[in-house]
């Protein structure tokens, strides 16, 4: 039956299913949970008032957008949500018309909606664009962009905002604290209708006046002020979990015909007590036991992440000029460690890549050393200041790039593909990264020591552990590991010199194997050197093959007109890589040591 002709018990009962069919699916496969438990009633008011196959229907990172999908022909698709093949966990214009636009990264939302509303103006159609957006992904300066122009041009768009009082992690911020306030006040229709009514029942005749004037002072208090301002009608807070009272307040909001921001109260985890709540935990899970919410963990060796967090504990221990940041990514960063340990040094700016790096871009100006860790992709963010306000000035900062290579089941929004290419151009910048964890936390100490900035790429997951010894990094020095008695050299960089390793293992020939260690400054020298014994060389990186890292050694080859050497590069070809399990994405792509043996002539 149509969403539409559904009554308010019937829409309640749907409710549930759709909650059932995520606890099922997710408790098996994993996935995004807690954020899409708490937004089904809203979906389900989205496609009550709206219709998904004319009006853009646009999700705010998208991570909680399943119900939406359940309601929109992938019911039983659902099954292999995120799984490799299966559809994506966020919204993917290719996998159905309903999906508006992609998403990963957050806040994006509004300025979609500006232009789609601005586009529909111009074809002079009857459409509205209506987004839903969490109270975390309002803490990022690109949806201040949008809502500035929104409110000066007011076109009809309708924004609800839903507030569940939680990011990943706590909520950082004024802003959140100023939605938080929002929440503890009065239901603001209901409230301005009481006033209303008492005004007409108590007051004498002609109050009208007085009443117009309380209107206005109602206004002053009247809770959404900051998006009045801006000239965005506010309503609200309305509960997101009583599906008439949304119903109502987005028919009103969509016959409004300008921008309005619906402010909806929800419980992120809602429908599944255990995850109810203020749970870091349950907002990205793998497979659960439903009964008690335990998590069925399988044996892992240490984390990157694990290993980072650590190494940089010990050294903010030894040396009190450490500062650091994470973006709205505590825990997945590993710097929720260091913020409990040192509350005053180190900060989660909330989803702020921009601001996370020009502020610590000012404290090591004044002497400290930030660690910025952030994921390579959500680095992407924040591109321009790490250009403009940190290696210009030659800022000794290091951006610790968590995510790099391969993600998983997060797909092409959020593979740390680019940090190699988009970083390697800028003059000041040294590249380099860890082979295993040993060199990881050496790499700190040595990042440490710099004078300028850094950037050191360590991926999700863990590193294999190698056979051969740590070193100490030397700036610009890379390693070779094994000497080969033919002409081919295997060269590593990061997590793919253990490729490189596994790879010459299955191969009957004796091959060296060259550790990079850094693609800026890149060690020139000894490249040289192995062009004179090596001349078939192949390299291993989790990195884009457009300016990667065989992109560089190339730069070299030519720079010195060494023509003798072939170059063949292992690294992603030129195309955004797809969800799914690690393994399975990089078998696909034919990059598993038993697959590249077959490559090497
Ligand atoms: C630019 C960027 N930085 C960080 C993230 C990681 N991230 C994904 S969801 C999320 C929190 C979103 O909170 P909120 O908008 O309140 O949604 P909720 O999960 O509470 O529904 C963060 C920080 C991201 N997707 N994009
Ligand atoms: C939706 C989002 O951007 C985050 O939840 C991200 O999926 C976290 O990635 P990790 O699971 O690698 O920490
Ligand atoms: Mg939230």
């Amino acid at each position: 039956m149509e969403i539409k002709d559904k009554s308010v018990k019937e829409l309640e009962t749907l409710s549930q299913e759709i909650r059932d069919r995520i606890i099922d699916v997710v408790s098996r496969k994993g996935g995004h949970f807690s954020s899409t438990l708490g937004a089904v009633e809203l979906t389900l008011g989205m496609h009550y008032v709206f219709d998904a196959y004319s009006d853009p229907f646009i999700f705010d990172v998208s991570h909680q957008c399943y119900p939406h999908k359940l309601l929109t022909g992938r019911w039983e698709e659902f099954e292999t949500v995120r799984q490799f093949g299966g559809l994506s966990g966020f919204t993917k214009p290719n996998e159905s018309p309903a999906d508006y636009f992609v998403a990963g990264h957050s806040s994006t939302s509004i300025s979609l909606a500006v232009g789609a509303a601005k586009a529909i103006a111009l074809k002079k159609e009857n459409r509205v664009p209506i987004v839903m957006i969490g109270d975390g992904s309002m803490t990022a300066g690109m949806v201040y962009e949008a809502l500035n122009e929104l409110g000066d041009i007011k076109l009809p768009v309708v924004i609800i905002l839903n507030d569940n009082e939680m990011s990943i992690a706590k909520p950082i911020g004024a802003i959140s604290k100023y939605l938080s306030k929002l929440l503890a006040g009065k239901y603001y229709q209901g409230f301005k209708g009481k006033v209303d009514k008492f005004i007409k029942k108590n007051m004498p005749e002609g109050t009208t006046y007085i009443a117009k004037r309380m209107e206005e002072a109602l206004k002053l208090i009247t809770p959404g002020i900051l998006f009045e301002e801006m000239g965005i009608d506010y309503i609200g807070p309305i509960d997101g979990h009583d599906i008439a009272e949304i119903i109502d307040t987005l028919q009103i909001a969509k016959a409004m015909g300008k921008p309005v921001i619906v402010h909806a109260r929800t419980v992120k985890g809602k429908g599944y007590p255990i995850a109810e709540g203020q749970h870091e935990c349950w907002h990205g899970v793998g497979p659960f036991n439903i009964q008690d919410g335990v998590f069925i963990k399988k044996e892992a060796p240490k984390a990157a992440t694990a290993v980072f967090a650590d190494a940089l504990l010990e050294l903010a221990r030894n040396h009190e000029n450490v500062v650091g940041v994470t973006a709205a990514m505590p825990s997945g960063t590993g710097i929720n460690k260091l913020m409990k340990e040192f509350p005053d040094r180190f900060w989660d700016v909330a989803i702020a890549e921009q601001h996370a790096i020009t502020s610590m871009a000012a404290m090591a100006k004044e002497g400290f050393k930030p660690f910025i860790t952030i994921y390579s992709t959500f680095l992407q963010r924040g591109f321009d200041q790490i250009i403009h306000d940190v290696c210009i000035l030659n800022l000794p900062v290091v951006f610790a790039m968590d995510r790099a290579g391969i993600v998983g089941n997060d797909g092409e929004t959020h593979q740390g593909a680019f940090d190699i290419s988009y970083l390697r151009f800028i003059p000041n910048m040294i590249l380099f990264a860890p082979r295993d964890n040993t060199t990881l936390e050496s790499g700190l100490e040595f990042a440490y020591n710099l004078t300028g900035p850094c950037a050191i790429r360590y991926p999700r997951g863990a590193f294999k552990e190698l056979i051969y010894p740590s070193t100490p990094f030397t700036l610009g020095k890379a390693e070779l590991l094994k000497v080969g008695s033919c002409k081919k050299l295997f060269i590593g960089y990061g997590a793919g010199v253990s490729r490189a390793i596994e790879t010459e293992s299955l191969h009957k020939d004796d091959i060296a194997i060259f550790d990079l260690r850094f693609v800026k400054p890149i060690d020139k020298d000894t490249l040289v050197e192995l062009s004179k014994k090596y001349n078939d060389w192949y390299v291993f990186s989790d990195s884009q093959k457009q300016g990667g890292v065989a992109s560089a050694i190339l730069e070299v080859l030519n720079e010195k007109k060494i023509h003798n050497v072939d170059v063949t590069s292992f690294e992603y070809n030129d195309n955004f890589i797809e969800h799914g399990d690690t393994n399975l994405v990089e078998e696909s792509l034919e990059l598993l040591p038993q697959q590249l043996v077959l490559k090497i002539k």
